[in-house]
């Protein structure tokens, strides 16, 4: 086995010295790595990704042990299943090559100050939001939130119409007001604002949810299944207040279990105080001033 990994990997040798041109690849095949997870965490194609590295580790260990038998098997059928995995996911495939088409590179590396990525989840917003959720439950107003944790729910955002501002609970129910245009639909909440409303959220298949549930709690169960989120879910029907988080859906529960959950997302949400110092957006990487 150890000679079997001296062997494979004697070939590459580190580079006597590294030239500009070496830190130019490595930027860039960290760029298109970046964005390579960012999308799959944003698809099902994450737990497909899982089950190709599970199959690639047992394929690793079949040439090890030369199970000759297993190896002519993926051998054979290896080609054909590439060209199933693209066609499949063709649609997200090519959504990431557009995603990367649209960004500036340059851009991603800034000098500013981080201060928007910084901003806290803060406890007026968690008060804003179990306020609003209730007041909307008392008088029977269906509505449909999703607070992005780590995971970006930027591709959800794009389904819907931008509000970006600061969320106060009557931001939120004048937002879900019947018969408005902006009420259909769901509010996806970054940190301290409502970034968008009407966004259009993926249905769960989960066959063991409540028939007499609907599509907005279908959806906001959907939602928590395919990212982090956590969504706060208000019944038309029953005034009840629920939340979905890692595919679970909690009905019917009291502004403090509400409270509860939005404090420990918090926690989650919360970033290191971050100084003055050149980062790169998104990665969240400091270079000066970094302090816990
Ligand atoms: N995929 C979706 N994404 C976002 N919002 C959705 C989606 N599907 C439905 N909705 C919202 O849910 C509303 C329909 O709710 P429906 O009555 O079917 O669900 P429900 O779970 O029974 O909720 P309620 O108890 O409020 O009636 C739609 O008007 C829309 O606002």
């Amino acid at each position: 086995m150890w000679n079997w990994i001296v062997t494979r990997t004697a070939d590459y040798g580190l580079p006597k010295q590294i030239e500009l041109i070496d830190i130019v690849q490595i930027l860039l095949i960290a760029f298109f790595v970046y964005h390579l997870i960012r999308w799959l965490q944003n698809t099902k194609a994450y737990t497909l990704m899982k089950g190709i590295f599970l199959i690639g580790v047992f394929v690793i260990i079949a040439n090890v042990l030369k199970m000759q038998t297993i190896l002519w098997l993926f051998g054979n059928i290896g080609g054909a299943a590439i060209t199933a995995v693209v066609i499949i996911f063709q649609p997200e495939l090519r959504r990431v090559v557009e995603q990367i088409g649209e960004k500036n590179p340059l851009s991603a590396i800034s000098f500013a100050s981080g201060q928007e990525e910084n901003e806290r989840f803060s406890d007026k917003t968690i008060n804003e939001l179990v306020r609003a959720s209730f007041e909307m439950g008392e008088v029977k107003t269906g509505a449909l939130i999703v607070i992005e944790k780590t995971i970006t729910l930027e591709e959800y955002e794009k389904t819907g119409i931008p509000i970006d501002g600061v969320l106060t609970s009557q931001l939120l129910i004048n937002i879900f007001e019947h018969n408005t245009p902006l009420h259909d639909g769901a509010v996806i909440v970054r940190n301290n604002r409502v970034t968008a409303a009407t966004c259009y959220l993926p249905l769960s298949d989960n066959m063991d949810l409540n028939k007499n549930l609907g599509t907005r709690h279908r959806a906001g169960v959907g939602i928590s299944e395919v990212t982090d989120s956590f969504t706060i879910i208000v019944s038309e029907e029953t005034g009840n207040v629920s939340y979905a988080s890692g595919g679970e859906l909690h009905t019917a529960v009291t502004p403090s279990d509400l409270r509860d959950q939005l404090h420990k997302i918090q926690k989650l949400a919360k970033k290191p105080e971050e100084k003055k110092g050149w980062h790169i957006r998104g990665m969240r990487q400091k270079v000066e001033g970094e302090k816990k």
